[in-house]
C-alpha cells in the first residue's frame, strides 16, 4: 500500500521535530542548493568531505547523502569511508549516482558505492538504467535522455540486486523496493532547467530516511518535493532563475493542504491516482 498524503505530512512533521543532521558529501554545484533545501525542509545540513574527518562526522550524523557529481579520487575514498561508517552504525545513507555511465571512472565509482549497500539510490532515468546495467542507457552528462517511465523496470531490477530502495525521477517519480512500486506526480517542467535540483532532492530524501524506513522515506521525500516543485514552478513566470529560492519557500511553507493540492501518490508503474 502506497503512503497517503496524510502519512506523508506526519512524516514531514516528524522530520521537522527531529531536525535530523544530514551529512552531505556532494558536488560543488549543489552544495548551497542542497543545504538551503534541507534547512527549508526542517533538517540540519553539513557539507563534510575530507577523508580525515568523514568517519568521525558520520558518528554525529542522522543520515548521509553521497553524490558523485564532481568526483575525484580523494572524494571517492571519503565517500567509501563515510558510507561504511553509516553501515556499521546501521544509519541510513542515500546514493545519488550523478552521470553514472558517462565515463568508466564514474560508473566504477557508482558500482563500488552501490556495493556498500546504500539505503536508497536516487537518480534520473539514464542513471538508474545505467546502474542497473542496461545497454544503451546513455545520458547527456548529468542529464537524462530517457523518461522515468522507461526506467521503472530497471529501478525494480536494481532494487532487487542491490537491496536498496530505488527512486527514479522525471516527469513522474517512482520509488521501489523491487516488489512494490510507488508513483509520485507533481513537480514542474522548469525543474530540469535549474541545476542541482535532483541533488537537493536526494538530500531531502536522506533527511526523511532519518525518520522513516527506506520506501516510506523515499515516497515522502518525493511527494513533499514534488508538491514544492509544482508550487515553485507556478511562481516562476519569467523562467527558472528564481526556482531554487521559490522551491525553498515552498518546502518551508508546506502543509497538508498544499501537499494534497500539488502532488499525487499512486501505486504501481501506471499514472499516479
Ligand atoms: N518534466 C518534469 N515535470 C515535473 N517535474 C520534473 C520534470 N523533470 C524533472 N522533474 C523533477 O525534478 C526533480 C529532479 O529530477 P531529475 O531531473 O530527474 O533529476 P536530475 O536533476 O538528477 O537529473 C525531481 O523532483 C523531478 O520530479
Ligand atoms: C551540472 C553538474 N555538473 C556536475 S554535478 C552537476 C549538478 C547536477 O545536478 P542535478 O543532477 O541535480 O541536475
Ligand atoms: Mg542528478
Amino acid at each position: 500500500m502506497a503512503m497517503t498524503i496524510d502519512e506523508v505530512f506526519v512524516a514531514l512533521t516528524d522530520l521537522r521535530a527531529r531536525q535530523p543532521l544530514v551529512q552531505n558529501i556532494t558536488n560543488f554545484v549543489s552544495m548551497s542548493v542542497s543545504a538551503n533545501a534541507l534547512l527549508a525542509l526542517g533538517a540540519s545540513p553539513a557539507m563534510v568531505h575530507a577523508e580525515e574527518e568523514v568517519g568521525d562526522f558520520a558518528k554525529l550524523a542522522d543520515a548521509l547523502v553521497v553524490n558523485i557529481g564532481t568526483l575525484s579520487p580523494a572524494w571517492l575514498r571519503a565517500m567509501k569511508k563515510a558510507a561504511e561508517a553509516m553501515g556499521e552504525q546501521q544509519k541510513p545513507w542515500v546514493l545519488d549516482p550523478v552521470a553514472t555511465g558517462a565515463t568508466p571512472y564514474r560508473s566504477e565509482a557508482a558500482s563500488t558505492l552501490l556495493s556498500l549497500r546504500p539505503t536508497i539510490v536516487r537518480g534520473n532515468a539514464s542513471e538508474i538504467m545505467s546502474l542497473a546495467g542496461e545497454a544503451g542507457a546513455l545520458g547527456k552528462g548529468v542529464d537524462s535522455l530517457a523518461g522515468s517511465d522507461q526506467a521503472v523496470e530497471a529501478a525494480k531490477a536494481l532494487a532487487r540486486t542491490s537491496g536498496s530502495v530505488v527512486a527514479v525521477t522525471g516527469t513522474t517519480d517512482y520509488a521501489t523496493d523491487g516488489e512494490e512500486v510507488v508513483s509520485v506526480t507533481g513537480g514542474h517542467a522548469l525543474m530540469p532547467r535549474s541545476t542541482a535540483l535532483g541533488c537537493a532532492l536526494s538530500a531531502c530524501v536522506a533527511a526523511f530516511s532519518a525518520v522513516r524506513p527506506p520506501l516510506a522515506a523515499a515516497t515522502a521525500g518525493l511527494a513533499v518535493y514534488a508538491a514544492a516543485g509544482r508550487i515553485a514552478g507556478e511562481r516562476c513566470d519569467n523562467g527558472p532563475g528564481h526556482l531554487p529560492a521559490e522551491l525553498c519557500d515552498a518546502l518551508f511553507r508546506m502543509d497538508k493542504d498544499l501537499l494534497a493540492a500539488h502532488c499525487a501518490i499512486g501505486a504501481g508503474s501506471g499514472e499516479a491516482e
